[in-house]
């Protein structure tokens, strides 16, 4: 579903004399569990950015099973990025006053005119899946660990074959980082999703099959 072929990148910002990311060649497989570690300041998040389309690139080729990202305006991005990737950020990005199971559905009742058939229903067996048995409940009444399970229910809604996580345990204590490790991991793999998760946390980057260190904006090894 997911190949990835990423070749020559290079990602400069103004400002910084060195390229903040330097890349010639990353591959991953469909269904990979990929780890992506360093110092703060490597370049993280800009990869991440990079291979969701966030941040718009000018030099190389960021081609997911033939759709170079590279070549896309930023609508067209957009428009790839709602039907293939699920995200999942460190501080959620929950909308507050809206119950949980409304959460999980806000981006397909923003990205569409109306919800599709068996969107309820699918949220309902997330949230279950997840663990979160009130779904009325409005998100800001959660704790942290909930919240943040809500909002893998919600990256996985649209069947994404792309799962992104951006130190999705960072904010979360001992139990709580521990069942959102468990669950991207088993539900990435229950769906066939590749899984790319930026984290410093041993109880997530232990979990995942390969690990990419990043050193000033250079992969090592
Ligand atoms: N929009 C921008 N303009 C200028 N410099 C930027 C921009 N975004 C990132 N940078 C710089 O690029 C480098 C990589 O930043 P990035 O946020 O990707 O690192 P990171 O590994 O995710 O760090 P952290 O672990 O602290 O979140 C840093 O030197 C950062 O200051």
């Amino acid at each position: 579903m997911a190949d990835l072929t990423l070749r020559d990148l290079e990602v400069r910002f103004p400002g910084l004399e060195r390229p903040a990311l330097e890349i010639p060649a990353l591959e991953l497989r469909s269904g990979e569990q990929v780890a992506l570690t360093g110092p703060s300041g490597c370049g993280k998040t800009t990869l991440i950015n990079v291979l969701t389309g966030l941040e718009r690139v000018r030099h190389g080729h960021v081609d997911w099973q033939g759709t170079d990202l590279v070549t896309l305006g930023e609508g067209a991005r957009d428009r790839w990025r709602a039907a293939n990737v699920g995200l999942v950020m460190q501080d959620f990005h929950l909308f507050p006053g809206l119950s949980a199971i409304e959460n999980v559905l806000l981006p397909q009742r923003l990205a569409r005119f109306r919800l599709p058939r068996g969107a309820k229903e699918e949220a309902r067996r997330l949230l279950k899946r997840v663990g979160i048995a009130r779904l009325d409940q409005p998100v800001e009444t959660m704790s942290r660990g909930q919240m943040q399970r809500v909002a893998v229910a919600r990256a996985l809604l649209a069947h994404p074959g792309i799962i992104v996580a951006d130190e999705p345990t960072a904010s979360l204590d001992g139990d709580a980082g521990t069942a959102v490790a468990d669950l991207l991991t088993g539900l990435a793999r229950e769906v066939g999703a590749t899984l790319i998760v930026a984290s410093h946390d041993p109880r997530l980057v232990g979990h995942l099959g390969r690990v990419l260190r990043l050193d000033g904006g250079r992969l090592e090894g």
